[in-house]
C-alpha cells in the first residue's frame, strides 16, 4: 500500500479556497491551528455562546456561526461529535452547499451509515488523523506530525484528491505518512479499533490487571505503576520500534513470561469476541444501538462515565500523576 508524504502533496488546489472547520474540540482546535500555521485560509464555524467560540477567538481565529461559515466556505470540514453531525448538517449546513464545494470529515461514520447524504455536485472527502487531537497539535508544533488517512467518497470537480491531500499536508499528516482508503474501511476499522483494542480492550486489560494485584493485597500505587503507568512506556517502544525490538528492549524474564502467558489473558474466546464486535459494526447493529443511546440522552454512557470516574485506579492514578509530575500536557 502506498504511503504518501509531503513530497506528494501540495496546496495548489487550496490556494484560493476557504476552509471552514466546524467544531473546536479535540480535532477541531488541533487541525484548524495546524492548517492556519501551514498558510491555509481557515475560518471557524461554531456554536455562538459555546465554550469553543471564546477559545477559538482567543487562539486568533476568525469565528462565525456554523451557517455563516458554511455560506463563506469552499470546503466544510466537519469536526463535531459524530452523533450530532447529521442533525447539524441537515439544519445548519446542507442549505448552504454549492456545486463545487467539498464536504470533509475526519471519520467516515455519518457518510458510511448514511446519516448525511450530500447533494450532487459536492465533493465528499475525509482527512483523518490516526491520533487524538492533542497529539495532532503537539507533534505538529514539534515539527513532525501523526500518520493519517485520506478518503475520496465523491469527486465531482476532479480536485477532491488534491484537496484532501493538501489538507492532510496542512495538518502535518504527510510529515509522518498518509494512506488512502475508503469511507467504509476507515469507519469499520476505526470503530473496531476504539472498541476492541485502543479504548475498550486496553482499559479493560489494565483495569483487570490493577484489580488482580490490589485484590491480592498489593498497594494500589504499586499496581498502578505496574499495569498503567509503565504500559505507556512499553507501547511507546512498540510505536517507535515494533514488537520485535520492544521484546529486545525488555528483560529476558519479561520476554519469556510475556510470550508464554499472553494467550492465557487474551484467549481464543477474546478473539471470537473481537470478530463479533466487528460483525456488529459491519451489519449496522452498533450504529443502531448508538443512535438509540443518543436519542435517549446517553443514559448508559453517562452512568458508565460515572462508574469509570469512581474507579480506584482513577483516584490512585490522579494522585500519583500529580506527585510524580506526569501531568504534562
Ligand atoms: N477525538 C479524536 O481524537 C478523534 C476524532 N475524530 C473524529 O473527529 C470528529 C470530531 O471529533 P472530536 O474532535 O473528538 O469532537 P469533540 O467532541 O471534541 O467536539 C467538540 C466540539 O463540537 C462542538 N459541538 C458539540 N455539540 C455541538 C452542537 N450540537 N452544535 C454545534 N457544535 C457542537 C463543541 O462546541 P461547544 O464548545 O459549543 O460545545 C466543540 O467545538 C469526529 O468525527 C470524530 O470521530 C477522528 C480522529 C480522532
Ligand atoms: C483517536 C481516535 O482516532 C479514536 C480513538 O478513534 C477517536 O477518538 O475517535
Amino acid at each position: 500500500m502506498q504511503v504518501l508524504y509531503d513530497a506528494e502533496a501540495n496546496y495548489d488546489k487550496l490556494k484560493n479556497k476557504t476552509i471552514a472547520v466546524i467544531g473546536y474540540g479535540s480535532q477541531g482546535r488541533a487541525q484548524s491551528l495546524n492548517m492556519k500555521e501551514s498558510g491555509l485560509n481557515v475560518i471557524m464555524g461554531l456554536r455562538e455562546g459555546g465554550a469553543s467560540w471564546e477559545a477559538a477567538k482567543e487562539d486568533g481565529h476568525e469565528v462565525y456561526t456554523i451557517e455563516e461559515a458554511a455560506k463563506m466556505a469552499d470546503i466544510i470540514h466537519v469536526l463535531i461529535p459524530d452523533e450530532i453531525q447529521g442533525d447539524v448538517y441537515n439544519k445548519q449546513i446542507k442549505q448552504y452547499l454549492e456545486e463545487g464545494n467539498t464536504l470533509s470529515f475526519s471519520h467516515g461514520y455519518n457518510i458510511h451509515f448514511k446519516y448525511i447524504v450530500p447533494p450532487k455536485g459536492v465533493n465528499v472527502t475525509m482527512v483523518a488523523p490516526k491520533s487524538p487531537g492533542k497529539m495532532v497539535r503537539k507533534t505538529y508544533e514539534e515539527g513532525f506530525g501523526v500518520p493519517g488517512l485520506i478518503c475520496i467518497e465523491k469527486d465531482e470537480t476532479g480536485e477532491a484528491y488534491d484537496v484532501a491531500l493538501g489538507m492532510a499536508k496542512g495538518i502535518g499528516l504527510t510529515r509522518a505518512g498518509v494512506i488512502q482508503t475508503t469511507f467504509r474501511e476507515e469507519t469499520e476499522t476505526d470503530l473496531f479499533g476504539e472498541q476492541a483494542v485502543l479504548c475498550g480492550g486496553v482499559t479493560e486489560l489494565i483495569k483487570a490487571g490493577f484489580e488482580t494485584l490490589v485484590e491480592a493485597g498489593y498497594a494500589p500505587e504499586m499496581a498502578y505503576f505496574e499495569t498503567c503507568h509503565e504500559l505507556k512506556l512499553i507501547v511507546d517502544l512498540i510505536y517507535q520500534k515494533g514488537f520485535k525490538n520492544m521484546w529486545n528492549d525488555v528483560s529476558n524474564t519479561a520476554e519469556y513470561g510475556g510470550l508464554t502467558r499472553r494467550e492465557r489473558v487474551v484467549t481464543k474466546e477474546s478473539k471470537e469476541a473481537m470478530k463479533e464486535i466487528l460483525k456488529e459494526i459491519q451489519d449496522g447493529r452498533f450504529t443502531k444501538e448508538f443512535a438509540l443511546e443518543n436519542q435517549a440522552g446517553k443514559p448508559h454512557l453517562n452512568s458508565m462515565r460515572r462508574l469509570e470516574g469512581e474507579l480506584l485506579i482513577e483516584t490512585v492514578g490522579a494522585d500519583l500523576r500529580k506527585k510524580c509530575g506526569l501531568e504534562k500536557e
